[in-house]
This record gives structure tokens, sequence and C-alpha cells, in this order.
């Protein structure tokens, strides 16, 4: 892998979100580059936009003005279901939310993921599967349902997901919220390595001094920060 190649770059990005009364920008980034390999916290106070970024990261979102760039590919300009492709193979994401699929039991749940990739052969998901779900220390609940876990235990379930179909890029929101410290440096461990070991590059949105203290890299969406790529404002327009 070249540690100094370009993977994502953001330029002039906004997002705004109107209704009648008002347009909130969400994010304001004039311009953000990362590398191929790079492990970057992404900090800043509820409401700085955070997840409005990672989704725009991801595709999920587009932007209002301004582009993002993976690998030079303008991802706005992508066919959406080019996109989704894309998605589904390149990208591992933890939302906030943590979107497992509640009919589906937690091993199910990263087949799924696997089998919408298809990128592990079929031979090797199921011990592939297991052998993350044991890294994360829930093994022991792969016939078990999202809602007979704990959130934490969820979360850990998330995370192992986010990696299943080994994406070049890692976004986590707030990986670690539910878990209690020696659970939170585990699973944010478990990222850290499988990001390092295959060259991934991982972005991770945090409210937490202690996982932030990790990386080398600390982005803010907080004006008075070190490195400012955006802020959240409110404009009133009646
Ligand atoms: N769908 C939406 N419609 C309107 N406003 C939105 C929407 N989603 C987010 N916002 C607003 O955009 C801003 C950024 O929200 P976002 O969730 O990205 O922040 P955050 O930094 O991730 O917050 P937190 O740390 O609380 O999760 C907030 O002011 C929020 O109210």
């Amino acid at each position: 892998m070249d540690g100094d190649e370009k993977m994502l770059e953001l330029n002039q990005v906004r997002k705004e979100y109107r209704d009648v009364l008002q347009t909130i920008t969400a994010v304001a980034v004039d311009h953000l580059m990362i590398q191929t390999g790079e492990q970057i916290a992404l900090v800043g106070p509820s409401g700085s936009g955070k997840t409005t970024l990672l989704h725009l990261i991801s595709g999920l979102l587009t932007p209002t003005a301004g582009e993002i760039k993976f690998n030079d590919i303008v991802l706005s300009s992508m066919l959406e279901t080019w996109r989704d492709t894309w998605r589904a193979k390149a990208v591992g994401y933890v939302f906030q939310k943590l979107n497992l699929l509640s009919s589906l039991t937690v091993l199910d749940n990263l087949l799924v993921a696997m089998s919408f990739a298809n990128v592990i052969p079929k031979k090797e998901q199921r011990q592939w599967a297991i052998q993350l779900l044991d890294q994360v220390g829930v093994s022991d609940k792969l016939g078990k349902f999202p809602h007979q876990l704990s959130m934490g235990e969820q979360q850990r379930v998330a995370a192992a997901r986010a990696v299943i179909n080994k994406p070049s890029l890692i976004l986590a929101d707030e990986p670690t919220a539910s878990l209690d410290q020696d659970n939170g440096l585990l699973v944010l461990d478990m990222l850290r390595r499988f990001a390092k070991e295959s060259g991934s590059t991982l972005v991770v949105s945090t409210h937490d001094r202690q996982i932030m203290n990790q990386f080398e890299r600390i982005c803010s969406l907080r004006k008075q920060s070190e490195e400012v790529i955006g802020s959240a404002t409110s404009n009133r327009l009646a």
C-alpha cells in the first residue's frame, strides 16, 4: 500500500437542510483530504455535523454544494445504483443507530452483508463471520436476534459487520457510545487493528477524550480547534 495515496478529498462541501422557516447548514467543509490508510478521529459537540459528514463521505447523502471524491471519482456523479454497489464493497459503516436487521440473527446479519457485496468467497463466509464475532467477544450470540442482545453487544456486532467485507474505508459513528471502557477499547482496538492490517482508512466520530487521544490526527468540527473543517450554523429565514 502506498501510504501517501489520496483516498478522500472534500472541496467546498456544504450540506443544508431546509424547511419553510429555516435553513440549517449541517456541514460546511472548505477542504479536507484523507490519505489511504489514515486513521482519523472526527470530533465536535452534539449537532456539529459529524453524522451528516460521515453520511456524505459514504455517499448516503449528497452535498448541497461542493464535491467529494473517493479515489478521484466524484461520488455525486455516480448513478445511485453504482453508488450503492460501491458502498457495499468499499465502505464499512458502524452507524450511530447501529441499523442491525431486527428479523435476522447475529450471524445472518453478517452473512447478508457479505451476500450484498460478494467480496468474500461463499465457502469462507461463515467461518470469517464467526472469527470476527469472536474478536469482539460475541461469538456465543450467533443465533440470537438483535433485541436479545444488550446495546453494547449490538454495538460490537455492528462493528464486526462493518469490517466483514474488508472495506477500504471504515466509518464509525460513536462506535463506543454504548460500551463500558473495556468493551469500548476492545471495539476500537478491533477497528484500528483491522484497518492497519488491511491498509484501510478509518474515520471515527467520538465525544470520548480517551478515544480521540489514540488518534494521531483529529479533525474538529468546532471553529476554535486546531484543525477546523467546518461548523454548524443555523440561519433563520423568517
Ligand atoms: N434530516 C435532517 N433534517 C434537518 N436537520 C437535520 C437533519 N439531520 C441533521 N440535522 C441537523 O444538522 C445538524 C448536524 O446534525 P448531525 O446529526 O450531523 O450532528 P452530530 O455532530 O452528529 O450530532 P451528535 O453528536 O448529537 O450525534 C444539527 O443541527 C441537526 O439538527
